[in-house]
């Protein structure tokens, strides 16, 4: 798979009444108003065949479905439009651990190494009424059909491609019922479905899986962009968050990076676009279950990128959605990389955002809740960390609205200063 496999969550009628409670609680009392969309990152997707990683201890769940698969650059695409920019359909595995809560983009349950088998590509018109069956060790135990998904798989690529452009060989995941089933070390996992070649996948312990895949060392920006929210004490407390007791790592895809001195688009008919100025950590080696001793000899240098967010679109399923986060060049990123030797302290730099010169941000890395090495151990335990691969490490305190024609810098002392200016939607057509 070459392109991003997007996903997306809570789109099957059982779902919805499943959760329903949970949708009614403070402080958004509703259910989610738009597609919940997640990212299945490069180290999850494993080939017809190829073993599933069982993490010892845990309940590790398949969800069979299909991927849609783009075939030409999409970018706000009508739902009648859509069949012109799909290549076909593949089968596929969403495979997770339990989804204790939809708040969170719960990485840790659908981001492990090897949580994504994807099959053949078929050039199918739609899936609109496929029924997708799943056998374990030869036996059939579950089997749903499309039919009783929310949106339609042209719904999908219409709704994801009006805030991002998609690719060709990019893969939309259309969804799973609530009911998964439990698979086990040893199980042999066939997803069966008119009209595709099987997609069959081994279940293996992970401590017996000796090959770990690798990725070419591609240059930055193209490794997977993992950003931490709220990872900066008064920064929470200025969203009225209290501070997380656990990193909050969420995904953002390559269609949200940009570079210096390019523009940014806010929306219209919103109320608050905020700059976010972080320091980026870039790998350089792979990593799996790193100590935290250990983790800087993973570290290639540090970049900065501003992490805009339209608040407006939050909403309280796997938040922060891509909506917010993950929109077309809303993730200005400088493209060259400080090396680590450079930068002998990394806890303890000044960020600051000047927006028409005035200072409006200002903290520093001292203040971070989990530190680099604290970072790259907690992600490499359950997921490999690739050459290339980066973790923003969140924003401090300071955020405030920004609007067409302003000029927002973001610096990290020693590794940048990265300029960009917000454009109208009409400035941008
Ligand atoms: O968006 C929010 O309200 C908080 C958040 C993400 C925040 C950051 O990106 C950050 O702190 O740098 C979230 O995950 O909900
Ligand atoms: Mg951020």
């Amino acid at each position: 798979m070459k392109g991003t496999v997007f996903a997306v969550a809570l789109n099957h009628r059982s779902q919805i009444d499943a959760w329903h409670h949970a949708f009614q609680q403070a402080p958004y009392k509703t259910a989610p108003k738009t597609a919940v969309w997640f990212i299945k990152p490069r180290n999850t997707i494993i080939g017809n065949g190829e073993a599933i990683p069982y993490p010892q201890g845990e309940t590790v769940q398949s969800g069979a479905t299909v991927a849609l698969i783009v075939g030409k650059t999409a970018s706000k695409v009508r739902e009648e439009d859509a069949a012109q920019y799909i290549a076909g359909y593949a089968l596929a595995n969403e495979v997770s651990l339990p989804e204790e809560s939809f708040y969170r983009p719960a990485i840790k349950a659908k981001c492990r190494d090897g949580f994504c088998p994807l099959g053949e590509t078929v050039a199918l018109k739609d899936v609109d009424n496929l029924t997708i069956i799943t056998e374990i060790n030869g036996r059939e135990a579950d089997s749903w059909n499309t039919s009783d998904l929310q949106r339609s798989a042209a719904q999908l690529l219409s709704a994801l491609s009006e805030f991002a452009t998609l690719n060709p060989g990019d893969a939309i995941l259309i969804g799973t019922p609530q009911s998964r089933t439990e698979i086990q070390p040893g199980d042999q996992v066939r997803i069966l479905a008119k009209g595709f070649p099987a997609l069959e996948n081994p279940v293996v312990d992970e401590r017996d899986i000796t090959t770990r895949k690798t990725f070419p060392p591609q240059p930055h920006p193209h490794g997977t962009l993992l950003a931490l929210g709220l990872n900066y004490a008064d920064h929470a407390s200025e969203l009225e968050f209290k501070p997380p007791e656990e990193p909050l790592v969420f995904l953002k895809a390559p269609n949200t990076l940009t570079g210096d001195n390019q523009t940014s688009v806010r929306p219209n008919n919103i109320e608050y676009m905020h700059y976010e100025a972080e320091l980026v950590v870039v790998i350089g080696k792979q990593a799996r279950n790193v100590s935290e001793a250990d983790a800087m000899d993973y570290v290639a240098g540090y970049t900065v990128c501003n992490d805009y967010a339209i608040r407006d679109y939050l909403e309280n399923y796997y938040r922060p959605n891509l909506r917010v986060k993950s929109r077309d060049g809303l993730t200005p990123m400088l493209s060259t990389i400080v090396p680590k030797d450079a930068i002998p302290d990394p806890q303890n730099l000044t960020l600051r955002t000047f927006v028409n010169g005035e200072l409006r941000q200002q903290g520093t890395t001292a203040d971070l809740i989990f530190s680099v090495p604290v970072l790259i151990a907690y992600l490499s335990e359950f997921m490999t960390l690739n050459p290339g691969d980066m973790i923003a490490t969140g924003t401090p305190k300071g955020l405030s609205d920004v609007v067409p024609g302003d000029e927002v810098v973001v610096e990290v002392e020693g590794v940048g200063r990265l300029v960009n200016r917000i454009v109208s939607e009409e400035t941008a057509k």
